[in-house]
């Protein structure tokens, strides 16, 4: 089942609707308690708890409520804890209480050699950047990689904003983040700012309301990617399975053409047709496509990727135009948004399914406008905006449909940010529409296996999309055999 990213307001109001558990204290106890027992692991994974040294970095809030509370659990286990509180007089009651009863020390400053950090600065509260205080207690510590203490945030890292993942200047960079009922969208919009992200059940609704305001985040399980792969049944034949066509690429430059329609080749069993005058060379890399030069020649299909490397001369605008005036499904890459820029007329009135796969400079030209710190909101107004679906290309993927329901997905490194590997993209997505997945379910599946491909290739040392999409298969087949459906 997708997992369900919540904005600030739908946490309060889940939070909210436990009533008696809100108000009486036990959803902190048992978010803090969860922190605390995060941090234990941690201790215990390097040497034990015993003895430690934890300092927490406190603000005027709940979530330094949160902190207070763990630093006290752990107090009680003998840690040595202590606490820069940057507002004293605000500080949370019950937690400064329950702290100081269990031997935590106040201090104006973080002690050096300390083994762990928390950051209860802000929660979903918080608004901006760290302010100067806070960051200059984390200025001082040395980075986690460099032998620093390991720093745990407190549901989110501080100067991170709950809802759109802009990562304000200063904000903390986490090792781990503790989380409560449901991720927040920054813990996907800013995974690499929140490092391993952790979500303890606290007995609220983690799917949040299902009629909240657009932009609504989900996220696919990795079972949910591997059950809607499309597999040959025993009766598909090749067509059955859902005919892609790839317009791609040149006989000047094929690389598009081949990279494209060999990702499609690779993504499902159904049959791949390419459609331009890389013709030749296509055939020569993947003998089972069919090739045609022209659209006349190109026999029936049931989607179409149209756009890398075709050019933007008016053949290719005639091309585009025909293959946006048919009912199929039709995605756009590359040149072909360069063109839909230019004739947003062309996909506005479009009543079939259509996917844009822009990445931040293509999605300038066709927004008229940058992605800015927004990105959820980027994609999903230009998508509610025409009516299209909108595949935000980077290292965190965002698919946003006209409704409002937004896929993301976190690509886990960045191994995919090289020359046609936006080509490899285009080519899963198309031939999963092909198979009938809705543009959204297309691409979101299609970035999954991507982001997995590209790791799989790369195994720490840079690689090129050729090695990319040798590395499809092994995506897809690690994915399903690690599911129960595989
Ligand atoms: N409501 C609840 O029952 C629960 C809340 N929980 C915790 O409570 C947090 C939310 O608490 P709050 O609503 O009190 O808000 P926060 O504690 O997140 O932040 C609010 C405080 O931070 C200050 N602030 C805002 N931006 C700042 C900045 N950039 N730099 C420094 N200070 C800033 C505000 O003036 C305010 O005093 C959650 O993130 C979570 O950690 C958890 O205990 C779970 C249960
Ligand atoms: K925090």
């Amino acid at each position: 089942m997708p997992i369900r990213y919540l904005t600030a307001d739908a946490v309060r109001q889940a939070e909210r609707a436990t009533g008696d558990l809100l108000t009486g204290g036990a959803l902190m106890r048992r978010a803090s308690s969860g922190v605390a027992q995060v941090v234990i692991g941690e201790l215990r994974a390097t040497g034990g708890c015993y003895g430690r040294r934890v300092g927490g970095v406190i603000g005027a809030g709940d979530n330094g409520g949160d902190a207070l509370y763990a630093l006290a659990v752990l107090a009680h286990r003998g840690v040595a804890c202590t606490a820069v509180l940057l507002n004293p007089d605000r500080a949370h009651p019950g937690g400064l209480a329950a702290f100081c009863r269990a031997g935590g020390r106040i201090a104006e400053t973080l002690p050096s050699g300390l083994d762990l950090v928390i950051d209860g600065v802000v929660g979903i509260g918080g608004r901006g950047p760290l302010r100067s205080a806070a960051a200059d207690q984390f200025a001082r510590l040395e980075r986690a990689e460099s032998g620093g203490p390991a720093i745990v945030a407190v549901d989110l890292p501080s100067g991170v904003d709950a809802d759109t993942g802009e990562v304000h200047d200063p904000a903390v960079q986490a090792t781990i983040t503790v989380t409560f009922g449901a991720p927040r969208n920054a813990h996907l919009l800013a995974a690499p700012q929140c490092g391993r992200v952790e979500v303890i059940d606290i007995g609220i609704d983690r799917f949040g309301p299902s009629d909240g305001p657009a932009p609504r985040l989900s996220v696919l399980a990795d079972d949910d990617v591997a059950g809607l792969w499309p597999v040959p049944g025993p009766d598909d034949d090749k067509y059955s399975q859902g005919v892609v066509g790839v317009i791609a690429g040149s006989a000047r430059y094929p690389g598009a053409a081949i990279l494209a329609t060999g990702a499609a080749v690779s993504a499902t069993s159904g049959m791949t047709r390419y459609v331009g005058t890389a013709a030749d060379e296509v055939v020569s890399h993947y003998p089972e496509v069919v090739a045609a030069r022209t659209l006349d020649d190109a026999g029936r299909v049931q989607a179409w990727v149209v756009g890398p490397g075709m050019g933007t001369d008016d053949d290719a605008l005639a091309v585009l135009r025909t293959v946006l005036e048919t009912d199929l499904p039709v995605l756009v890459d590359a040149d072909g948004l360069t063109l839909v820029a230019a004739h947003p007329e062309l996909v506005a009135d479009r009543r079939a399914p259509t996917l844009l796969t822009p990445h931040a400079g293509e999605y300038a030209r066709l927004a008229g406008d940058d992605v800015g710190a927004d990105r959820l909101q980027a994609a999903a107004g230009l998508a509610a905006k025409w009516q299209v679906t909108v595949l935000l290309k980077g290292r965190i993927t965002l698919v946003a449909d006209p409704s409002g329901d937004v896929l993301g997905n976190d690509a886990g490194s960045s191994w995919a940010a090289t020359a046609g590997a936006g080509d490899v993209l285009s080519g899963i997505a198309g031939a999963l529409m092909a198979s009938g997945l809705t543009p959204s379910l297309a691409g979101a599946a299609a970035a999954r296996v991507h982001g997995h491909a590209a790791d799989l290739a790369a195994r720490s040392a840079p690689i090129g999309a050729s090695a990319l999409l040798g590395a499809v298969r092994p995506a897809v087949r690690a994915i399903r055999e690690a599911s129960a459906i595989g």
